[in-house]
């Protein structure tokens, strides 16, 4: 039976921690990652749930037994874990559901260093970065605003019991999304926008495509969780280094990136920000700042991970391992490589297909994700043989030539393609070991 959506996010997740840790006891790191998994998923569904019953909805049955004994047993399954090796710091540290069973001076120390309050976005948000400290971000949607704390007032800050949502399919909060649910649920932090709020969010977030790829009960789920921020120019919105908490669309205004306190972008209404952290559970990459006074719209990390990042974010998680993992690519930051997985396309090929045609207008870039290629040219014959993490066709965009060679796959070959305005646009910062590696260049024979 093929993977959902979900499932898939969360197999993509799990392997890029692992890839990125390459973890010397697999088994205890895994342990210790899901056991933190389960966690933020039952926070997640626990505060959806009592803010569904303070409207007098009833989202899940009593567990059965078999899901409590369930629930139990994978809840040990953290016990003893080195904190040194858990991923996903909660972000609920002060709530944990399992603070009065295990881990009870891990919890006190997160709590005693966060001093957040109960707000369901105040907790730190210690992910994957052990021992930095967070800098409260002075625009969380959550830190004295008078309105959402009313809103928030309704949920259950009662430690969980241990077989909460237990033995249920992570997808849980997946199928919460499906369309027929969407009349019985709420997630906690969501508050339905006025008329003229929505007007508004129409256009902003109409002119963003990231929302474009949501259906409409996704779209609607996103729109009443996002939070209004007015911000007046010159606020730091973003602090380079920071952990990730909200991801920002702009509505009105113009805001500054920059990098080591140089500018190095700028964007306006309809734009969005804020995501690569999120993402990745990284710092974040650039400091950002209101150049004039903007209207923002802050979505929290949990609901752009669960609904924008598998749908709008999905090639940047399809791509990003290959793209760090071919080497002309090495010196592409962060936000260059999500900005160029973006702009990807995959292809298949089948053993003997032509891929270029020497003497063809050169429209594509190709970088290989899998399989062998050949390269030949009229009366050479094969100049050269290609594999995975190979890239070719450069010359022909290069150059403003034709293409120079014939490509033929060898073996099933998927290549990922890459636009002629795409490479122009994207691959800057490599065009100069491009050309220096370029295979038609004198004195040079073969890549
Ligand atoms: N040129 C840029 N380099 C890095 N980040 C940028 C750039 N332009 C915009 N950004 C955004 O700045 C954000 C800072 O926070 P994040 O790292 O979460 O995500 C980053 C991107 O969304
Ligand atoms: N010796 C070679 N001569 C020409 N093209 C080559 C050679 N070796 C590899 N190639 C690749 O084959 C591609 C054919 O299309 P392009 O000319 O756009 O770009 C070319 C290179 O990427």
């Amino acid at each position: 039976m093929p993977l959902s959506d979900e499932q898939k996010l969360e197999y993509e997740l799990y392997q890029k921690e692992v890839e990125r840790h390459d973890p010397s006891d697999l088994l205890q790191f895994s342990a210790n990652y899901f056991n933190k998994r389960l966690e933020q998923q039952r926070q997640f569904m626990k505060n959806q749930e009592a803010f569904a019953m303070s409207k007098g909805i009833t989202l899940f049955g009593k567990p059965s037994r078999s899901e409590s004994v369930v629930a139990a047993s994978s809840s040990l399954g953290g016990k003893g874990c080195g904190e040194k090796d858990v991923l996903f710091k909660s972000p609920f540290a002060d709530q944990d559901p399992h603070s009065t069973h295990e881990n009870e001076n891990l919890s006190s120390e997160r709590s005693s260093q966060s001093g957040s309050g109960v707000g369901l976005f105040k907790g730190d948000f210690k992910v994957g970065m052990e021992g930095s400290k967070r800098v409260k971000s002075p625009l969380d949607p959550h830190s004295g605003n008078s309105g959402d704390s009313r809103r928030r007032g309704n949920v259950n800050h009662q430690p969980l019991p241990l077989n909460f949502n237990a033995g249920r399919r992570t997808s849980v909060s997946g199928e919460t999304f499906q369309p027929n649910n969407f009349d019985d649920w709420t997630p906690s932090h969501y508050s339905e926008k006025s008329e003229e709020q929505l007007k508004r969010l129409a256009k902003s977030i109409g002119r963003n495509f990231l929302f474009n790829k949501l259906d409409d009960d996704n779209k609607r789920l996103v729109i009443n969780s996002l939070e209004e921020k007015s911000v007046k120019k010159g606020t730091e919105i973003i602090k380079q280094g920071d952990e990730g908490d909200y991801f920002y669309v702009v509505e009105e205004g113009t805001v500054n990136y920059l990098v080591d306190n140089k500018l190095v972008n700028s964007s306006g209404a309809g734009t969005s920000f804020g995501e690569l952290a999120l993402m990745y559970n990284s710092p974040r990459v650039a400091t950002v700042v209101a150049a004039t006074d903007c209207i923002l719209w802050a979505l929290d990390r949990i609901t752009f991970r669960k609904i924008l990042l598998g749908s709008s974010f999905k090639k940047r998680l399809m791509y990003d391992e290959l793209l760090k993992s071919i080497p002309i690519l090495q010196s592409l930051t962060t936000y260059d490589r999500a900005k160029l997985a973006d702009a990807l396309d995959t292809e298949f090929y089948e053993p003997g297909q032509v891929i270029v045609h020497e003497g063809d207008v050169g429209e594509n870039f190709y970088l290989i994700e899998y399989g062998e290629c050949e390269v030949s040219k009229k009366g050479q014959g094969v100049v050269a043989q290609l594999k995975s993490h190979d890239y070719f066709g450069e010359v022909a965009l290069l150059n403003d030539l034709p293409r120079q060679a014939t490509v033929t796959a060898k073996t099933k070959t998927k290549v990922a393609t890459l636009g002629k305005s795409g490479f122009q646009r994207l691959l800057g910062p490599v065009v100069d070991v491009l050309k220096l590696n370029d295979p038609t260049r004198k004195g040079h024979d073969t890549k």
